[in-house]
């Protein structure tokens, strides 16, 4: 039986499309119920029409104007995503951080996909955090993670780390490329990885 997956993004969808990919080829038997995003702007959304995925556009800015509180944010969305019945969340460049009362809709049973190494650059812009700290001769490398995850950003436990190479000869573009192809591979692993575990 198929796993019932939903993945939450927030712009161009190249890891939503790994997965996509990974599904369609068999690679994942899985099916992705839903595709939310928090940007109407995200490429994704249209990388999950392309693939008959339903999606659901759910920004946090109305919210804001009308002088709710995140919570109340973060509930209204869980209730939704909690209709299709998932088996497991994924947070592929989803960039919102999400209260714990979200979390305890799920039982634990989200992941996300993080551009750095365990307690080195958590939270936005992790890349560039990352390719700053290397020119500062601070680090000697960087890599990506796949952990769940918890009320603290970044923190949760890691099912999967790679380590990714940092050279002197790169820009920034030639990290994020190098670091985003890892990304791709990872996140579809950590997929895989997560339902083992659960099987153990
Ligand atoms: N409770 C958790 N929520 C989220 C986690 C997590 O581990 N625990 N992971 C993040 C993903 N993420 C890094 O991997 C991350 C994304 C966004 C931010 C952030 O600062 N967001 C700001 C808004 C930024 C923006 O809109 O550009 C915010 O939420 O106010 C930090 C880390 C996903 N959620
Ligand atoms: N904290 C999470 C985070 O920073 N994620 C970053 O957002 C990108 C999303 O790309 P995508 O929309 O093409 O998948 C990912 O490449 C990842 O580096």
């Amino acid at each position: 039986m198929s796993r019932r997956i939903i993945v939450l993004i927030s712009g161009n969808g190249t890891n939503l499309q790994a997965i996509i990919d990974a599904v369609q080829s068999g690679t994942l038997d899985c099916k992705i119920e839903l595709v939310v995003s928090n940007k109407e702007s995200a490429y994704g959304l249209t990388r999950a029409a392309q693939a008959n995925i339903s999606t659901l556009v759910f920004p946090l800015k109305p919210y804001k104007d009308a002088g709710k509180p995140r919570v109340e944010y973060d509930v209204d969305l869980a209730k939704k995503i909690m209709s299709y019945n998932p088996e497991l969340i994924i947070l592929a460049g989803w960039m919102h951080i999400l209260s714990k009362d979200f979390l305890e809709y799920f039982n634990g049973n989200i992941i996300n996909l993080h551009p750095a190494l365990p307690g080195k650059f958590d939270g936005a812009h992790a890349i560039e955090r990352a390719y700053e700290a290397f020119k500062r001769n601070e680090i000697t490398n960087t890599g990506v993670m796949v952990h769940k995850v918890i009320p603290e950003v970044d923190k949760g436990q890691p099912l999967l780390i790679e380590e990714v190479p940092i050279f002197e000869s790169d820009t920034l573009d030639d990290l994020e490329k190098r670091i985003h192809s890892v990304e791709h591979r990872l996140i579809v692993r950590g997929i895989l990885k997560f339902f083992e575990d659960l099987n153990q």
